[in-house]
């Protein structure tokens, strides 16, 4: 609920997304035919699409905020990739909208709000996003920024490297998710200490300042050291088990980190390297090119340094500061 729209699709944060396209007489859509991006739901949990309707485009109902920020995420996600990084849309196309398409949703870039029941996650699925209600304990709605910036990241790396979604690869797949939701965030909100903490709009409600995950401090350090939330920063701690597809969701801390300490510099707390950051503009500029041009499906972690470096090198020269401290944040957390 992060992002709730005023009246009409004026966004709090000062441009304006467009919310509803008339196009029955009587009702507005969820349709922003300039950036062909739409909201759906299922129709009362069954799998067929359901077009959300409104019938004087002011979506302030109870039952209509996770719509609104589902449709302004996708919106800014839109926006993020075409004017930050020049690509148009998911597929660099402008899509995919054959899914919309094919449900009645006008060939739109799509978002699937009030998925199941309560359910405690979101996902995008190969071909839309898909967001949960959340129990409203563990979560509240899963349609803050960085959730919609993750899920439609996904979608990006599919049509990129298409990292496979398991082990060191997963872990990459995720954690260029959570990257590129915080820069999505800082995009629309500026650069704050939310920006590196991914989920914190939506994630137990009835706490304030806590995460889902931490890419400053994937151990969550700061409440008590390792808790449930404690995810590994270094190479030596990562997890070698079965379980979430080989910890794509543990492990991706150590990238994470990586990337933080890029941006914003700082000494590894078990290694001892110093990073000098290079800001997070560079730093994601990096990050989208190793995705775009030279990771694929099978890329492990040392791979992913390789293709940060290469990046690096091409953007801004093999001796550049840019290039010394990627260098020097993956040796942070273990990796090459
Ligand atoms: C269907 C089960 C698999 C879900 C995988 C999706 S991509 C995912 O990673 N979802 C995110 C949602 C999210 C993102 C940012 C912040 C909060 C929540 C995710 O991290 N899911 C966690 C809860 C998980 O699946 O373990
Ligand atoms: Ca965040
Ligand atoms: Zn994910």
């Amino acid at each position: 609920y992060d992002n709730l729209q005023t009246a009409q699709g004026t966004s709090l944060y000062s441009g304006t997304v467009t919310i509803g396209t008339s196009v029955s007489a009587s009702k507005y859509y969820p349709e922003d035919l300039t950036r062909k991006v739409g909201t759906f739901t299922y129709a009362n949990g069954t799998s067929t699409v359901y077009r959300i309707a409104d019938t004087d485009d002011v979506w302030n109902g109870s039952d209509q905020r996770v719509v609104v920020d589902a449709h302004f995420g996708a919106s800014m996600v839109y926006d993020y990739f075409k004017t930050v990084h020049g690509r148009n849309g998911i597929d660099g196309a402008g899509g995919p909208t054959a899914y919309a398409a094919a449900n009645g949703g006008a060939g739109l870039i799509s978002s699937i709000v009030r998925y199941s029941t309560a359910y405690n996650n979101a996902f995008w699925d190969g071909t839309k996003m898909t967001y949960g209600d959340g129990d409203g304990s563990t979560f509240a709605p899963l349609v803050s920024l960085d959730i919609a910036a993750h899920e439609m990241t996904h979608g990006v790396t599919q049509y990129e490297a298409n990292l496979t979604y398991q082990n060191e690869s997963g872990a990459l797949n995720e954690s260029w998710s959570d990257v590129f939701g915080a820069l999505v965030e800082r995009y629309v909100y500026g650069e704050s200490t939310d920006t590196w903490k991914i989920g914190e709009d939506c994630y137990t409600p009835g706490t304030s300042g806590d995460a889902l995950r931490y890419m400053d401090d994937p151990h969550d350090a700061s409440n008590g050291g390792y808790t449930s939330n404690d995810d590994p920063d270094h190479y030596s701690e990562r997890y070698t088990g079965t379980s979430d597809n080989g910890g794509v969701h543990i492990n991706s801390g150590i990238p994470n980190h990586a990337f933080y300490l890029l941006a914003k510099g700082g000494t590894h707390h078990l290694s001892g390297v110093a990073v000098t950051g290079i800001g997070a503009d560079d730093a994601g500029k990096i990050w989208y090119k190793a995705l775009a041009d030279y990771m694929t499906a099978s890329t492990n972690f040392a791979g992913a340094r390789q293709a940060t470096l290469s990046a690096a090198s091409a953007l801004f020269g093999g001796s550049s500061a840019q290039y010394t401290s990627t260098q020097s944040a993956w040796c942070a957390v273990g990796v090459g």
